[in-house]
């Protein structure tokens, strides 16, 4: 009696354990989704997952291949830093000396106002928190698109491509409406400063790069009092996003982007090109649309003829040509998907 009871235990556990290991190696991937029955496609399932487990022992995604795996190529690895915080939160509030000197530069702002009062302003009226979009809780493949302004754009009809992606993040003036064959209608974060800024839908997030204190200080008073409505050139005095919806750029990501990625070519990095490696560190696959500029080298967008285009070229604000040629280094190393368009 005792003797069969003492089996059974040990059956049951055997088989409690076999049950437990199945179902951690078949979640393991997300990919095996239909259940047969069948014993002999169990085990060539089971043997398929013990493979890439053993290949991969810690895999961060469950896509083919996820961006943050290092050991694909030296270039990359030498410049990629998954410790980046591309936030600012009310958390990372307090940026350190040598990357708020660099910061601070960068549009020679003469009389900036106290950057930790003005943060404490800031996260007193937007929550801080940071992004859902960074929560990496559950094992999963974060499909990203990022959308730059490029006249490339034009009868590409990349628009339901671009919609099917998880997050679609789009930039500056860029609408939707009346482009949608080309680019899509989805979006769910779009970057913006007080310069760039564009009325945006309730259920898109705000992301704003804050490239001078004034930048800061204009959300708090686009929120409260309007009295900001001149910065280099006019800007809003009211915006209409929801507090929770408004995220902030980190300047210190911007600066490793601008150090480790750009190699300090130009002044500082594009909208561009802060969105692609934004989308790199928070993404699992990133997939560009809209960029490439135009015979003269200019950056044209999709929805107008802006008579500027060339503008950053004879200031040298941005590395057009350096910032093209890395993108298309992270398509060749197959990191990033990069979309021509025509
Ligand atoms: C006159 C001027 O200052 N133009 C700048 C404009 C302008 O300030 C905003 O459009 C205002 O809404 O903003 C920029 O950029 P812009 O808004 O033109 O484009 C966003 C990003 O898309 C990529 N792009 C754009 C056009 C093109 N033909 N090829 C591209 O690759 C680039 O990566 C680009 O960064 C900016 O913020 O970066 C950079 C542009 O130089
Ligand atoms: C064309 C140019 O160099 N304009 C600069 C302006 O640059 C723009 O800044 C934007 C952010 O505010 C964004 O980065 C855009 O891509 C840039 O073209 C600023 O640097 C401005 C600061 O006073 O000076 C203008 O001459």
């Amino acid at each position: 009696m005792v003797l069969v009871r003492r089996r059974n235990v040990k059956v049951f556990t055997f088989a409690f354990l076999l049950i437990t290991i199945m179902s951690f190696l078949l979640n393991y991937t997300h990919q095996v989704t239909t259940n047969t029955w069948d014993p002999r496609h169990l085990i060539m399932q089971f043997s398929e997952q013990v493979q890439k487990l053993l290949k991969y022992p810690k895999r961060p995604c469950s896509c083919r291949t996820c961006i943050s795996e290092l050991g694909r190529s030296l270039w990359f690895d030498q410049r990629f830093n998954s410790t980046m915080q591309p936030f600012l939160t009310s958390q990372n509030a307090l940026i350190p000396e040598d990357s708020y000197r660099w910061w601070l530069k960068l549009q020679g702002e003469k009389t900036p106002k106290n950057i930790n009062d003005t943060l404490k302003e800031l996260f007193g009226i937007i929550p801080g928190d940071g992004d859902p979009l960074q929560e990496r809780g559950t094992f999963t493949c974060r499909r990203c698109a990022v959308v730059g302004n490029s006249g490339n754009l034009r009868q590409s009809q990349y628009g339901q491509e671009i919609d099917s992606h998880d997050f679609v993040l789009r930039m500056n003036r860029a609408p939707t409406a009346g482009y949608e064959s080309d680019v899509g209608s989805k979006t769910t974060h779009h970057f913006v400063y007080p310069e760039s800024y564009k009325e945006l839908a309730e259920n898109v997030s705000m992301i704003l790069i804050p490239f001078k204190t004034l930048d800061l200080h204009w959300v708090v008073t686009a929120l409260t009092t309007g009295t900001i409505n001149f910065t280099y050139v006019p800007v809003p005095r009211k915006i209409k996003v929801k507090k929770e919806k408004i995220l902030v750029y980190n300047p210190v990501f911007m600066k490793y982007v601008y150090e480790n990625w750009l190699e300090h070519h130009g002044r500082y990095p594009s909208t561009g090109l802060l969105s692609l490696m934004f989308a790199l560190h928070v993404c699992d696959e990133v997939n560009v649309y809209g960029f490439g500029a135009d015979s003269k080298g200019h950056w044209h967008h999709y929805w107008e003829n802006n008579a500027s285009a060339g503008a950053f070229r004879k200031t040298g604000v941005h590395d057009g040509d350096f910032e093209f040629n890395l993108t298309l280094t992270l398509a060749s190393i197959e990191k990033i998907s990069f979309f021509k368009g025509r």
